[in-house]
């Protein structure tokens, strides 16, 4: 049974004597090594909590393990191919099976398990439904070519959406699996900008549930529904109210389709198991016209719970969740910006749970801002020597306000000084004193006791400013003439045009290189494709989303058993993720990483985050040698979407 070379090696392991024999032989096969690891583990792909691992040192004798003590359960050994279970390169990694309890057809309809064309012969036979799949088998690779060959010829990018989203429906290893090997690709595909038509059309394409809904017609009733949820535990969720899809206004229950992406980039870029995570939208209603005539539309066809009957439900929803799942992390996404910060507000103290929107994009903000103060060859500290104009003093605007002042501040500014530093903006002009009344506290803080009222354009001539942020979801805001007046004031100024999707940039890509003769440092929330200038320079835009902060930071405080989201955890997640930029990347004009890399940026952040959850106390989950080693730590816990052998329930339970 057992394959007597390494390098072929690939085994299904059921027993501890046998495991030993492995590793026997694969000690007289190592290299130099002192220790070789054996690590079964079924967080790779279903899970971030099952996890074991074993190191002999060249003696035999055992040196570590994992939950699993000592001995693996007393089985047996079956020979599989490479796919199933290998031994990877020289970590020598190995996959343990999972053990389901369904089989025939319902692993096939389940798209946690099914693995499609890829099922080998003796699974085929063990979990019974030889014949319900076309007799050739082929692998993963194979199954990602096809894929990705069906979506590159495919020329529109909501088509793109709908097969990559009914792969997600049918098969969620290969689903990831893409996702991370094709990040850069994939991201617009499933994500911003083409998650917004999604949502616009999320009614129109509806095929499978995916989620939960909690409507005005489930008070009373939410307790009990959360248990309707099939898994046992979730780590994470995103929940809207869909009042405020990206610039897109209310989209009602249609707003599913952003925590479903966002849950994408949890499981691909953050490394959470999917099914640890769940997508929510409370339903309350929609004030949107056409939503509330459309004979398509799935949500309640009436107007949005105002005051406090909605405020009760978001408590019900809230009081549920947590009562099944008390750990898990709540992430606010695209509530309206009159009751996020309220919301915020209320849980943040007392439970795990941020706003996207505010801390998260204020932390990625910070990061592109950081780094095109690298770019100028300026220090961090110079952050409170800049004078920064943020068109739009929603939720976003503020947000990003809010984070940048708070670092300031860290880097030794007095809150009156760094304030002097802003110029918030919205529809009626600069935020002043004289309109208080008006004003949330947050939004007060940045009122300005002259001048208010004052629009782009008077405060870019009269300030000087040497940033441009527009959070303000008005596509082509930022006009040639402010861009230019920009230009002329300041050598490289710093231009983002946040808001989301492509349609509600301020301005393009294209447009701020051109206006500014190339001299601008640019990101932008939707992506932009590179700028090929006339004079033959070629400036690749950055990207500056929240997705770069979120799934690491959710994956840093689940993991260690956080309590809640501090402001210093957005804070290090922010260094952490500038300090990712490369010098070679900052030359190209970039200042945020590549998309290709959000992984590793992903585990920087959680590693951050962890950092200061430890210093604070409130690292509860982790044991004094996960401490030791968090890189690695971490890196085990990721999910890593690889099909992994299955074997039913009955036979074996690990
Ligand atoms: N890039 C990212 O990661 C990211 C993150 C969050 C939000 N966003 C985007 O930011 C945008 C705003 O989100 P929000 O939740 O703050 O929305 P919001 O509707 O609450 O806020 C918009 C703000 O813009 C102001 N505004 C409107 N017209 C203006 C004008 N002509 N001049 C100046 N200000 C004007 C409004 O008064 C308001 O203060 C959305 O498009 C969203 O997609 C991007
Ligand atoms: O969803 C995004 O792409 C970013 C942000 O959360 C937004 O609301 O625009
Ligand atoms: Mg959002």
């Amino acid at each position: 049974m057992l394959r007597s070379t390494m390098s072929s090696t690939a085994l299904l392991l059921r027993g501890g004597n046998i495991a030993r024999r492995i590793i026997t032989q694969a000690q007289a096969q190592a290299p130099s090594s002192s220790s070789l690891s054996l690590v079964a583990s079924s967080s790779s792909s279903y899970s971030n909590d099952h996890h074991f691992q074993m190191r002999w040192n060249n003696s035999g004798r055992m040196m570590s393990n994992g939950s699993y003590g000592e001995s693996i359960p007393d089985e047996y050994i079956e020979e599989l191919d490479e796919t199933e279970g290998e031994w990877i390169g020289c970590s020598k990694k190995f996959l343990a099976p999972i053990s389901v309890s369904s089989r025939g057809s319902e692993i096939l309809n389940n798209p946690l398990f099914n693995k499609s064309s890829a099922f080998k012969s003796g699974e085929r036979d063990r979990l019974r439904f030889r014949g319900l799949l076309p007799p050739r088998v082929t692998n993963m690779q194979i199954q990602k070519e096809r894929v990705l060959q069906e979506i590159r010829v495919e020329e529109s990018m909501i088509r793109k959406h709908v097969i990559l989203e009914d792969l997600h429906d049918t098969n969620e290893t290969l689903y990831h699996r893409i996702l991370v090997d094709h990040m850069e690709e994939m991201a617009p595909i499933i994500y911003t900008p083409t998650v917004g038509q999604a949502c616009n059309e999320f009614a129109l394409r509806y095929r499978r549930p995916r989620g939960m809904y909690f409507s005005a017609d489930d008070r009373g009733h939410m307790a009990a529904m959360v248990y309707n949820w099939p898994q046992p535990v979730v780590h994470v969720i995103v929940v809207t109210d869909g009042s405020r899809i990206l610039g897109l206004g209310d989209l009602g229950a249609n707003g599913m389709g952003i925590p479903i992406g966002k849950l994408s980039l949890y499981c691909a870029a953050g490394g959470i198991a999917p099914h640890r995570v769940m997508p929510v939208v409370l339903d309350v209603g929609t004030d949107n016209e056409a939503l509330l005539k459309d004979k398509f539309y799935l949500g309640l066809q009436r107007p949005r719970l105002q005051g406090p009957a909605y405020y009760h439900l978001v408590d019900e929803f809230i009081q549920a969740v947590r009562h099944r799942w008390p750990d898990v992390l709540i992430q606010f996404e695209d509530f309206s910006s009159d009751k996020a910060q309220k919301i915020l507000n209320k849980y943040r103290d007392e439970s795990l749970c941020f706003n996207d929107d505010i801390q998260g994009t204020g932390a990625t903000t910070l990061a592109g801002v950081l780094g095109g103060l690298r770019a100028k060859g300026e220090q961090p500290t110079s952050l409170g020597d800049q004078r920064i104009l943020i068109a739009g003093a929603g939720s976003a605007g503020i947000g990003v306000a809010q984070v940048l002042l708070q670092a300031m501040m860290e880097h030794g500014r007095t809150e009156e000084e760094a304030k002097k530093c802003f110029f918030v903006a919205d529809h009626l002009g600069l935020l002043g004193t004289e309109r208080l009344h008006k004003l949330s506290p947050e939004q007060a803080k940045f009122a300005r006791d002259t001048d208010g009222g004052m629009s782009l354009s008077d405060i870019v001539n009269k300030y000087k400013p040497t940033m441009l942020l527009g959070m303000t979801a008005v596509g082509g805001l930022f006009t040639e003439q402010l861009i230019k007046d920009m230009a002329k004031h300041c050598e490289r100024p710093i231009i983002f045009p946040l808001s989301n999707p492509t349609s509600k940039a301020e301005c393009s890509a294209k447009q701020a290189f051109e206006w500014t003769d190339g001299r601008c440092i640019f990101a932008s929330g939707s992506p932009f494709q590179p700028v090929h200038m006339e004079d033959g320079r070629i400036f690749h835009p950055s990207q500056c989303n929240n997705m770069y902060i979120f799934p690491g930071l959710g994956l840093g405080v689940t993991l260690c058993g956080a309590k809640t989201v501090s402001d210093r955890m957005l804070n290090v997640a922010a260094e952490a993720l500038a300090n990712f930029v490369t010098e070679e990347e900052l030359a190209q004009g970039k200042v945020f990483p590549n998309l290709s890399t959000i992984r590793d940026v992903s585990k920087k952040v959680a590693i951050a985050v962890i950092e200061e959850a430890i210093r604070t106390g409130q690292a509860s989950k982790l044991s004094q040698r996960e401490i030791a080693d968090l890189d690695s730590f971490v890196s085990k816990k990721m999910y890593d979407p690889i099909y992994v052998p299955l074997i039913e329930k009955r036979t074996i339970s690990i």
